[in-house]
């Protein structure tokens, strides 16, 4: 049988996410090589094509798209570039990873919605990769059953052991509680309608101003409520823990108790120290589910919907945190296209 040919990703953006990525696509993913790198920083792009075989670095996303060698983009440049990337990559009908998040506002993510909906057909998958963790899939598989009974409420920590320099009071629900607002809505199967923030006393190791940590309160159309802890300079670790609560019982992940030593009269383990280290596998899964999806011909995993629902929710957070007070969730009508 005739081998297929892998599928020739552009990265859009080689950072720390873009990089690693461009490592795990080249060593870790079946069925695919990075065939192209495009960076605003043209010596960065051009050093991570040259440990690439066969992979061009350009000067700007539509070089990239246009390239023959070129059949799916992942985009992972920073929150505010994903517009023009996507709208870039929709010019050229290509299917597109997007890490999260989708947009950084509710109005951006509308317009990327309204674009993908012109094309008739879904291009994107969001790159909401706690879907595809193996605790998080567990999890969701047992509600499914439906043994536990209703999900009445949702516990989440989301601890940082410290927050980059650009880091901004806003950027803990946006960047940060982006991934619980995905969770929440995949693991109870609602809409989050109504967010409060809470505001305790500034940690002293928080940068001077941050906000840090806050209690966030999402309320769902189901009923559920859902509580997140987010505290980015917490300093020993890197945590995501969640615990579900349901009419009769409760299940919990996160608690990385993987490896338990005994030694000198205590026992413990240790804590991750970052999000590459606590979900390396779901960055695994995730890029070779999308690898596989887009080789069948096909659009799987979070969509621009859940990309957009999650913006609009950390938009209402932002006027929580700034505002004050218990601030409602407005969502346009789920369109056809993001029904099934
Ligand atoms: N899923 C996760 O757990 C996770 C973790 C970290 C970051 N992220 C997301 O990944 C994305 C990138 O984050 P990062 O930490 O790698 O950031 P980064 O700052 O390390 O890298 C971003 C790169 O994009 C480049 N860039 C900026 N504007 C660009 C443009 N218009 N076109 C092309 N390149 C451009 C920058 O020069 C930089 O090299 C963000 O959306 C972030 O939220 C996701
Ligand atoms: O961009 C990162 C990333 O999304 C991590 O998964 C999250 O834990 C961090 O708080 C956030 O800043």
């Amino acid at each position: 049988m005739a081998q297929r040919a892998p599928l020739g990703v552009a990265v859009i953006g080689t950072g720390r996410m873009g990089t690693d990525h461009v490592r795990r696509i080249q060593q870790v993913t079946s069925g695919a090589r990075v065939s192209a790198v495009v960076d605003v920083d043209a010596e960065r792009a051009k050093a991570v094509a040259a440990r690439v075989d066969g992979c061009t670095a350009y000067p700007d996303p539509a070089a990239a798209m246009a390239a023959a060698d070129v059949d799916a983009v992942l985009v992972a440049s920073p929150g505010p570039a994903h517009e023009a990337a996507l709208l870039t990559a929709f010019e050229h009908d290509l299917p597109v990873l997007c890490e999260k998040p989708l947009a950084p506002d509710a109005a951006t993510a509308l317009r990327i919605m309204e674009a993908e909906q012109k094309l008739g057909r879904r291009r994107v998958q969001v790159g909401f990769m706690r879907r595809y963790d193996p605790e998080y899939a567990k999890l969701k598989a047992l509600l499914e059953t439906g043994q536990l009974g209703r999900p009445l409420m949702l516990h989440n920590r989301h601890r940082n052991v410290a927050s980059p320099p650009f880091f901004t009071s806003d950027m803990l629900i946006t960047d940060s509680v982006v991934h619980e607002t995905d969770a929440a809505r995949w693991l109870l199967g609602d809409e989050i309608t109504a967010v409060t923030v809470l505001r305790p006393n500034p940690s002293s190791n928080a940068p001077d101003g941050l906000l840090d940590p806050q209690f966030i309160v999402f309320e769902t159309d189901g009923g559920a409520v859902v509580d997140v802890e987010i505290f980015v300079n917490c300093g020993f670790g890197y945590q995501v823990q969640a615990e579900v609560v349901c009419e009769r019982g409760t299940a919990r992940i996160g608690d990385g108790h993987a490896l338990v030593t005994n030694m000198a009269g205590r026992w413990g383990g240790t804590i991750a120290q970052d999000f590459t280290d606590r979900f390396e596998a779901a960055y695994d899964l995730q890029i070779q589910a999308w690898v596989d999806a887009t080789r069948r011909g096909e659009v799987t995993g979070p969509s621009v919907w859940d990309g957009y629902a999650a913006a609009a929710v950390c938009e209402t957070g932002v006027t929580a945190l700034t505002e004050g007070g218990r601030r409602e969730v407005e969502l346009i009508d789920r369109p056809e296209l993001y029904r099934s």
